[in-house]
């Protein structure tokens, strides 16, 4: 028999004489197992098995990562229903972290759309139905006065990155109160799995303030706060003192990023918070940069300028404003004054035109701003017929508001007509993909808010742009939070905007692509971090000193690592020297 070496008579020692006791004040085997942060499942070696006193409660194959991703994807497919896609999904997350993300960054075609939208709203219909873990935080309003010990009960101490909603607006669902949770669970799972923040610096947040909405309410299976929305007063309280709690507890370079909060709420709470801590409203912001971005390059295909165009929004909410204000910047920056930058700008609401004199309907002073001196119109026909729009943008969640009249009127005036229909899900979207190509007769720049297939139209194949926030919010945060910043000014969502718009190819523009395939959503993420960071060093908005001399590498050091790490590397290097 050959003779031992001294290390693998040390090691056979080890491997005999049980785990727990070589890892004593360290987390226990069976807890690794236990726990998504370290739960490697089947590639955890046999060594490692020995080690860690969990040798027999795995089946004796070892595989790597990536062949437990193609065993997970094969599970994943076999899936009918899409809610059981995104309950198998929340459960991976759950139980085994690293190969959850390694997942959906290997699959993210077939995997994202049950973690994001339009499953997430499939999610929030079902909310009582699919919770299963705890995922979110729930901080309702009767936590007022305590907020600071509620956020102390969430496990991770070192968090960077918040998304919150209170359920105001669920996408273009309306009021949803606490059923709205599965939002930032979604937003920050693209944190990680696009922009590669470390899991455990995200927390996904659910402010319950109660719900407007009875019919949510008083579902039997509702799981918030049985009351309505309290006065403004109050819930601006709540609000700031959330705020403050943030700050307390994880210090003010922590980003907060609001999500589906209530039209009024988003506004007033932006304009108060923008400057003082680092935060932005993705609904507004967000939307402003990827749909600014899609347009660019709907402007290169047409060969087109921005102060060419005239743009119509239906819908003059939160996406609607947040992209006419982002318009509005980067048509200052052509160098047009503030009254021809709000003369390219329609906004269209519920109650018409949004003009001055119209005979109903208060006018926020956000839509003030671009509110029209001239007679008020009703109909989304005849603002066409009056403005003669080259850029039609649908942010109202009305089904159908793209009717067949309006889409022949587009292809009228335009040569090619660009239209983006951005409400979600695909139940509340203006129009399909496939009306707007038979109604322009194939001449439209189509963009939608939800995941597409590609489309026949007349022998050619086209593909159908997701013109979706996921573009920028999650290498604006990862940018955001790895070099401090102080706050985002709109500079940022330009930077944002225009990197994503650089990433596109003419073999994009050829098949009527207007933003990058979705296959590059890491790459621009990290394109856009890399960016934020270099503009924020450069407009003194980084409070992280020094200044990276080579800020790819700087942004590349802080991403998540999707492979697993050796559980017992340093002890037994310890141990072997
Ligand atoms: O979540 C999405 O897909 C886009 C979004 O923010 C919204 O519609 O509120
Ligand atoms: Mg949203």
């Amino acid at each position: 028999m050959p003779k031992k070496s001294k290390k693998q008579r040390k090691r056979n020692e080890l491997n005999f004489t049980g785990g727990d006791m070589y890892v004593q004040g360290e987390i226990s085997g069976l807890m690794r197992l236990q726990d998504k942060f370290f739960n490697k499942d089947t590639a955890f070696t046999i060594e490692e098995r020995q080690l860690l006193g969990i040798h027999g409660l795995l089946p004796p194959v070892v595989r790597n990562i990536e062949d437990q991703v193609e065993l997970c994807l094969m599970q994943f497919l076999d899936i009918d229903d899409d809610l059981s896609k995104y309950t198998y999904m929340i459960r991976l997350g759950a139980h085994n972290e690293r190969l959850f993300y390694k997942l959906l960054a290997t699959h993210g075609d077939k995997c994202l759309p049950f973690v994001y939208t339009p499953t997430v709203g499939l999610a929030c219909l079902n909310a009582a139905y699919v919770f299963q873990f705890p995922v979110v935080l729930f901080i309702t309003i009767e936590d007022k006065g305590h907020i600071y010990d509620v956020l102390k009960n969430w496990p991770q101490a070192d968090v960077r990155a918040i998304c919150v909603t209170d359920g105001g607006r669920i996408l273009g669902f309306g009021d949803m109160g606490a059923h709205g949770y599965p939002i930032p669970k979604g937003k920050v799972t693209l944190y990680t799995a696009l922009g590669g923040v470390r899991p455990h610096y995200c927390l996904p947040i659910c402010l319950d303030v109660g719900c407007n909405k009875s019919q949510v309410r008083e579902d039997p299976l509702y799981m918030g706060l049985k009351r309505k929305r309290p006065p403004r007063t109050e819930y601006d309280e709540f609000v700031d003192e959330f705020m403050e709690a943030v700050v307390s507890r994880y210090g003010p370079n922590c980003l907060v990023q609001f999500e589906d909060i209530g039209n009024a709420d988003a506004f007033r709470l932006l304009t108060k918070y923008r400057y003082k801590y680092a935060t932005f409203n993705d609904d507004i912001q967000g939307a402003g940069v990827v749909a600014l971005a899609a347009l660019t390059s709907a402007m290169s295909i047409s060969n087109t300028k921005l102060e060419d165009q005239r743009v119509l929004f239906q819908g003059a909410g939160e996406a609607g404003l947040g992209i006419a204000n982002l318009l509005f910047v980067a048509l200052k920056g052509e160098g047009l004054d503030d009254n021809e930058a709000r003369s390219r700008i329609w906004l269209r609401d519920s109650k018409g035109l949004v003009a001055y004199n119209r005979p109903q309907g208060h006018l926020t002073e956000y839509k003030l701003t671009f509110a029209r001196k001239r007679a008020h119109i009703q109909k989304l026909e005849d603002c066409i017929r009056e403005f003669k729009p080259t850029v039609l943008i649908g942010v109202s969640a009305q089904s159908g508001a793209f009717s067949r009249e309006v889409l022949e009127l587009m292809a009228l005036y335009n040569k090619r007509p660009i239209i983006f229909a951005m409400s979600n899900p695909p139940s509340k979207c203006e129009c399909s993909a496939e009306s707007a190509f038979r109604h322009t007769r194939g001449k439209c720049l189509f963009a939608t808010g939800s995941p597409s297939p590609a489309l026949e139209y007349a022998g050619e194949m086209y593909h159908v742009t997701q013109v979706n926030s996921l573009y920028g919010f999650p290498g604006i945060v990862m940018g955001a939070i790895a070099c401090c910043i102080s706050h985002l000014t709109p500079a940022i969502f330009l930077v944002a905007s225009h990197t994503i718009s650089s990433l596109c190819t003419d073999d994009d523009y050829r098949q009527c692509s207007l933003l990058p395939p979705l296959n590059k959503l890491t790459s621009c993420a990290f394109e856009i971090a890399c960016n934020v960071v270099e503009y924020a060093y450069k407009s003194n908005l980084a409070r992280r000193k020094p200044e990276p001399t080579d800020i790819r590498a700087f942004v590349k050091h802080q991403m998540y690592d999707l492979n697993y790490e050796p559980a017992i590397k340093t002890w037994l290097q310890e141990y072997e020297k």
